[in-house]
């Protein structure tokens, strides 16, 4: 993509409260277009709240998040929908609709045809193009994971957040869906997303985003993360990252609960 056309979510100095808890501190990130970003961290490390806030979804205690330079708790609604699209964690669906009709809710931009043909071509490529017609409610766990992924990426969003967007898929389709997502992300998207799986994280992942209770330890490249004293440390797993034949294979064991 041309340099002049990246597009950057920015957060500066992000903290959010959750009750009387501050559950995401002075966390701060430039996350730029064509890259996929990996958020990973223990339960409770604060992926979900810190994903919420970059889609708007909680307010800030402190900071700002600006997209390409715009303050995003300033827009409206409909206005941050044309930059940030968001998977949330619970894949409830409210209406027994047509899993082509369910996608297509994304795609509030076209006309309804046109969304609707967007919305099958994403279920395609997802692997539904059988079961488009049908209503969600007689589908599958990870069926009605991967229909609700189709009705984010049939938006017009330039960043994509998606909160543990493989629950519920086997490994087939994990895999799958990263390779899709990461054909968004060569496209020129970014695509942030948080994992529990590290050794996906460590193969897909352009930069990782380290979280530990609340705060960000570090931004870097799955080698520069998933070495012993990182993993350690916030994860109390021993092991390392071997690198070869452009695949990078996580090596991991546990070690004794604290
Ligand atoms: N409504 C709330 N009020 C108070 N604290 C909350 C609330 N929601 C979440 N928390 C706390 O905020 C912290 C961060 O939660 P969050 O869901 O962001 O973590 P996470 O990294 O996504 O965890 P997991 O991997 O378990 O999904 C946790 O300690 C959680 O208990």
């Amino acid at each position: 993509m041309d340099a002049g056309l990246m597009s950057q979510l920015t957060l500066t100095n992000v903290s959010v409260k959750l009750g009387q808890e501050t559950v995401v501190q002075d966390v701060s990130a430039d996350l730029t277009s064509s890259k996929l970003y990996v958020l990973v961290g223990p339960n409770g490390a604060g992926k979900t709240t810190l994903l919420k806030a970059m889609a708007s979804l909680l307010p800030l205690k402190d900071g700002l998040i600006r997209f390409n330079g715009e303050e995003l708790a300033g827009q409206t609604p409909a206005r941050r929908a044309e930059s940030i699209a968001y998977l949330p964690q619970d894949r409830s669906i409210a209406w027994d609709l047509a899993c082509v009709d369910v996608a297509a809710l994304g795609a509030q931009h076209l006309t309804p045809d046109l969304a609707r043909q967007k919305s099958f071509a994403e279920l395609q490529a997802l692997g539904l193009q059988e079961v488009s017609d049908r209503g969600v409610f007689g589908l599958s766990g990870g069926q009605r994971a991967r229909v609700l992924l189709a009705r984010v990426l049939v938006s017009p969003a330039e960043v994509f957040l998606l909160d543990e967007p493989l629950i519920a898929l086997d490994p087939a389709w994990q895999r799958q869906v990263l390779i899709r997502l990461k054909q968004r992300a060569e496209a020129g998207q970014t695509v942030i997303l948080s994992l529990h799986d590290l050794h996906l994280a460590a193969q897909f992942a352009d930069q990782v985003l380290l979280m530990h209770k609340g705060k960000l330890v570090k931004m870097d490249t799955p080698e520069n993360i998933f070495v012993p004293e990182l993993l350690s440390e916030v994860f109390n797993l021993k092991g390392e990252l071997v690198s070869g034949d452009g695949q990078r294979t996580l090596r991991l064991e546990s070690l004794p609960l604290l």
